[in-house]
């Protein structure tokens, strides 16, 4: 299984530029076979630090690949076309947009930070960043409004006394990946009574945006960082508390598209992500000019920001852990450090084996932590950077 990014934002605000950014890559063609039926679906990588160095050892990725000793992950990234206003009552392009909104695991919102896009993506100047994001939030509040309506319609039709109202919010809202513990748990944490007669509207959209917030995690890629405008507008909106609630990963997808370019071209060495750059090829005199600007904005910002928006998407938001299968005496059957596998968050070295195999789980006996050659037990959690040896009767 991999995760699946989904990257939302209404028209112009550089959701293709970051998109074709993010998916461009130094990997074989033709090893997506998804990218060519859909190409709004394509392979993004994450980083994490590759293991191999710690065992000095050279890994030999099975997926994905290394580069100055990171190691690049894939996840799928999918481009969710259709924002517009009205899109959560099946608007425009509304219901497919509801769909490939509830495939993703987590969101990145691409925005506009320079303000020179109108809700429409028509050009403008002064536009507020934060209507933007706050429209976002406004439409998935609404949608899972609209299902948690009918959750309570159906408990109030069937017997109360019959059901618990927890178990049918849980099932109208399972597509959200949500049970019914955490239902109950974030009707008490907004002080209601578990009686929606007892709850007024405001109630019941606090209720869906709560629900929204905990189902659907979201990053704000802020783009277009490398204007003047933008830059004022996060300033802005970072010392907002009403925004302390979000990750806010200052981007130029821009940047990052035209680095990626670049070394297609053989022009420069770049590892995506990194805050620096090798120019490698001949240039024009106007080229020099451009990619110094952008050696100055991946350097100020640490990186042109779509490595982190993602990554911060799975590792922050999620808190996803990504862990490689390790071999506790260096005996590796096809080269050393074959994977590294996102797992999701809290997973356990018995979840670790189950990932690998459901066999290996079901003759899960103990793990090893490579790196400290101590053995680990099934419920022992699993952090990103782990090197884990499972061993089971099952093998
Ligand atoms: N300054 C700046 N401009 C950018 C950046 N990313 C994209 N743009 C520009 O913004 C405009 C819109 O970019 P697109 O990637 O086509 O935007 P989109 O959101 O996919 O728009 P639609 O295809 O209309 O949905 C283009 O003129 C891009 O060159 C950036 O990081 N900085």
């Amino acid at each position: 299984m991999s995760y699946k990014i989904g990257l939302v934002g209404k028209p112009s605000v550089g959701k293709s530029t970051f998109f074709n950014a993010a998916t461009m890559g130094d990997v074989p063609e033709g090893a997506y076979p998804f990218t060519t039926i859909d190409p709004s679906l394509g392979e993004a990588y994450v980083r994490v630090d590759c293991a191999a160095p710690d065992f000095d050892e050279t890994c030999e990725p099975n997926t994905g690949y290394c580069r100055d000793d990171k190691r690049f992950v894939p996840v799928k990234l999918v481009d969710v076309a259709g924002l517009i206003p009205g899109a959560h009552e099946g608007k425009g392009l509304g219901n497919q947009f509801l769909t490939d909104l509830n495939e993703a695991d987590v969101l990145v919102h691409v925005v506009d930070f320079s303000g020179e896009t109108d809700m429409e993506g028509e050009p403008t100047e002064g536009h507020d960043p934060r209507d933007d994001i706050d429209f976002l939030e406004a439409e998935l509040d609404q949608w899972y409004l609209g299902i948690l309506e009918k959750g309570i319609e159906r408990f109030e039709t069937r017997h109360m006394a019959e059901t618990e109202l927890e178990v049918e919010l849980a099932e109208q809202m399972s597509a959200f990946g949500t049970n019914k513990d955490e239902i109950k748990q974030v009707i008490l944490s907004l002080g209601l009574e578990l009686d929606p007669e007892t709850w007024d509207d405001a109630d019941e959209l606090e209720l869906a945006r709560e629900i929204r917030k905990r189902t659907k995690p979201m990053v704000v890629a802020a783009n277009k960082m490398d204007t003047p405008e933008a830059r004022a507008n996060y300033e802005e909106i970072t010392s907002d508390p009403d925004y302390d609630h979000l990750t806010i990963v200052p981007c130029s997808a821009h940047a990052e598209k035209a680095l990626k370019t670049a070394e297609e071209n053989g022009v420069v060495e770049y590892t995506p992500g990194a805050s620096d750059f090798e120019i490698t090829g001949d240039v024009s005199d106007e080229q020099a000019a451009g990619l110094e600007q952008i050696r100055e904005f991946v350097s100020e910002f640490d990186g042109s920001g779509v490595q982190r928006a993602l990554e911060a998407a799975l590792f922050e938001e999620l808190d996803a852990v990504a862990v490689f299968p390790g071999s506790a005496n260096g005996n590796w059957t096809n080269g050393p450090f074959p994977d590294c596998f996102v797992l999701p968050a809290n997973a356990t070295a018995e979840d670790f084996a189950y990932h690998l195999h459901s066999d290996i789980g079901d003759g899960f006996l103990h793990a090893i932590d490579c790196r400290t050659d101590r053995q680990i037990g099934a419920d022992t959690e699993l952090e990103t950077g782990d090197v884990v040896e499972v061993i089971s009767t099952n093998q």
